[in-house]
């Protein structure tokens, strides 16, 4: 019989707030005042982790803001330095009861929100380095998205340039990996050609900051949006997409320790490297063949990913984080 599913994430009731839709690591919400569909959107990040495509049943304390904070900060970093999109950030700041404005107490450190977009039907990542799902095209095909390689690379290995490796969403399971044409078909070439652009752009300018504090961007994946009344199809739409979501964030990207880069094996990963080694490890039991929930984490591995957590966005703002 199949494994019964792990625990489902309960988002907390946030008074003032209706819950839209929960993410494996994130909560939506909408002001319980507007229409279903309408208002804008609290993005919260809860301090749930996810491993081997299982949301683990222990949380890690802080995660969820640390995680917006740094998002946060990247916002910031990404119009100072002429990303040339605006992005998706109402306040972060704690907002009357009635939720006319600001985010709720309750989550206050851990949620945004934000102007409601209608999102783009596309993952859209950029690859500086080649491993998971690009890796495993790669070995297939020789190429990632349709975007041929070179031969001889290996899991790490870096690219000699960022690639857009777009992504089309799948409810259940992972996202497909799809070309820059089926991108064009489903966005029309002007708008699939702009958010490639943004996509490489956001890329460059976080892997190049990330990279001066000895931390390797190996892929991002961010998500674009136009207002309501944009058109997709219309001329303005590649100059009114908007920078939605959260960006640059352990969540959303991967990032590795520059002093442990080694191409030819699997990269460590910076936040949850201590997660999966223990999960692996005998000393959780757990049996990963079979898909069974994993067990839940010991103090020590949640304390140390919490530290990892905190570790990266001291390094990469340069902030302590208090
Ligand atoms: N500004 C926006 N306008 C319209 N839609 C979104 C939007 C919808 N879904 N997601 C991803 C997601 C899924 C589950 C939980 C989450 F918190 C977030 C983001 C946004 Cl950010």
């Amino acid at each position: 019989p199949a494994p019964a599913p792990g625990p489902a994430p309960v988002p907390p009731e946030l008074p003032g707030w209706r819950h839209v839709r929960s993410g494996k690591v994130r909560d939506l919400y909408e002001p319980a005042s507007a229409a279903p569909g309408e208002g804008d959107l609290l993005v919260v990040a809860s301090d749930r982790v996810s491993a081997f495509d299982h949301v683990l049943a222990t949380p890690v304390p802080d995660k969820g803001a640390v995680l917006t904070a740094l998002s946060l900060w990247w916002f910031e970093r990404l119009a100072e330095a002429g990303l040339g999109v605006p992005d998706h950030v109402l306040s972060a700041e704690v907002g009357p009861d009635d939720a006319s404005s600001g985010v709720p107490a309750d989550v206050a450190g851990r949620a945004v929100r934000c102007r409601r977009l209608a999102m783009l039907p596309v993952e859209c990542v950029a690859r500086g380095y080649l491993t998971g799902s690009g890796l495993a095209d790669y070995r297939a095909t020789g190429a990632v998205c349709g975007v041929e390689l070179p031969d001889g690379l290996e899991d790490g290995s870096r690219l000699h340039r960022p690639v857009f490796t777009p992504a089309t969403k799948a409810d259940v399971g992972h996202d497909e990996n799809v070309s820059f044409a089926v991108v064009a078909e489903l966005l029309g070439p002007d708008l699939a050609e702009r958010a490639r652009e943004v996509t490489l752009r956001l890329y460059a300018l976080g892997e190049e900051m990330a990279r001066e504090r000895g931390v390797l961007l190996a892929d991002t994946k961010i998500e674009l949006g136009l207002p309501p009344g944009v058109d997709a199809a219309s001329a303005e739409a590649p100059g009114a997409l908007v920078l939605a979501d959260e960006v640059l964030t352990p969540d959303s990207s991967r990032f590795w320790d520059a002093a442990a880069w080694a191409p030819g094996r699997a990269q460590p990963s910076f936040d949850k490297q201590f997660v999966r080694d223990w999960l692996l490890s005998d000393a959780s039991g757990w049996d990963r063949a079979a898909d069974a929930p994993p067990p839940p984490l010991p103090d020590d591995v949640v304390e140390a990913t919490r530290g990892r957590y905190v570790e990266a966005y001291e390094r990469l703002t340069g902030r302590r984080w208090a």
